[in-house]
């Protein structure tokens, strides 16, 4: 029946972090869109704030984004809860959206490692800095298994009184030792599936065709698209 196979397909969700993001991702967005669409009818916003303290991840939303919606940044490093990687986007939206007053768009990153079941994940930011791309790959000597993930997560805070909305994008890949321009975090360690190169030894735009960023902005862009916001 459906619901003998909607259970089971629940049930594998629960396995698959990943997945699970993106089913209660679907599910607070559908809230939030019910949440503006009872409200007083038109909403119109001021353009969105991009709120991050890394210059290469607003250097590939700029690209990536181009003029799809009206939006400018402002570089701050906000504090970042521990937990669940979606639990973390959504709680830097809330704060942002507090400092800035309006709409605004975070983004956490996550660099996610299948033998050590998901870590560092949101905590990528420090084993990077501590143990750089050898440390990296040492930590996976102990494992044949050098599968990896990178995930991202937009989290979109209408206003500082709107609960934050995610999107969630995934891109598959390996960790291998550094190669190519030492530019942009562990991007020379990662290898997608399906190509011989790193992201680091990608030209950008081939990078941000596949992208964990790019996949998740395409969901920012969807959203944006069906909500109908009217910008000020
Ligand atoms: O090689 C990379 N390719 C990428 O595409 C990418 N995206 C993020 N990162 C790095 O992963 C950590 C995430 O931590 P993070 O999400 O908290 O970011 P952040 O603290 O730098 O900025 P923000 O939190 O102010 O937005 C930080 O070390 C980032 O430099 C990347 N490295
Ligand atoms: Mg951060």
């Amino acid at each position: 029946t459906d619901t003998e196979r909607s259970s089971k397909h629940e049930g594998k969700n629960r396995q698959l972090n990943g997945e699970r993001i993106v089913a209660e991702e679907q599910k607070s967005r559908k809230m939030a869109a019910a949440r503006l669409a009872a409200g007083t009818g038109l909403v119109k916003l001021p353009p969105v704030t991009f709120v991050t303290g890394n210059a290469k991840k607003l250097e590939e939303v700029k690209v990536i984004l181009g003029q799809s919606i009206p939006f400018q940044s402002l570089k701050l490093d906000l504090p970042e809860l521990q937990g669940d990687p979606e639990d973390i986007a959504k709680e830097k939206a809330r704060l942002a959206a507090n400092q800035v007053k309006g709409p605004v768009l975070v983004e956490d990153t996550c660099l996610c490692f299948n033998a050590l079941k998901g870590l560092p994940g949101p905590y990528i930011k420090w084993f990077l800095q501590k143990l750089g791309h050898e440390g990296l790959n040492n930590m996976l000597m102990a494992y044949d298994d050098k599968s990896a993930y990178a995930l991202c997560i937009f989290s979109l805070a209408i206003g500082p009184n709107f609960e934050p909305i995610t999107f969630v994008g995934k891109t598959m890949g390996k960790i291998v030792p550094a190669r190519g321009p030492n530019d942009f975090g562990w991007d020379p360690v990662f290898q997608p599936d399906g190509y011989d190169q790193t992201y680091a030894e990608m030209p950008k735009e081939e990078k941000n065709k596949i992208s964990h960023r790019s996949r998740a902005l395409a969901l920012v862009k969807s959203h944006f698209a069906e909500a109908g916001y009217v910008f000020e």
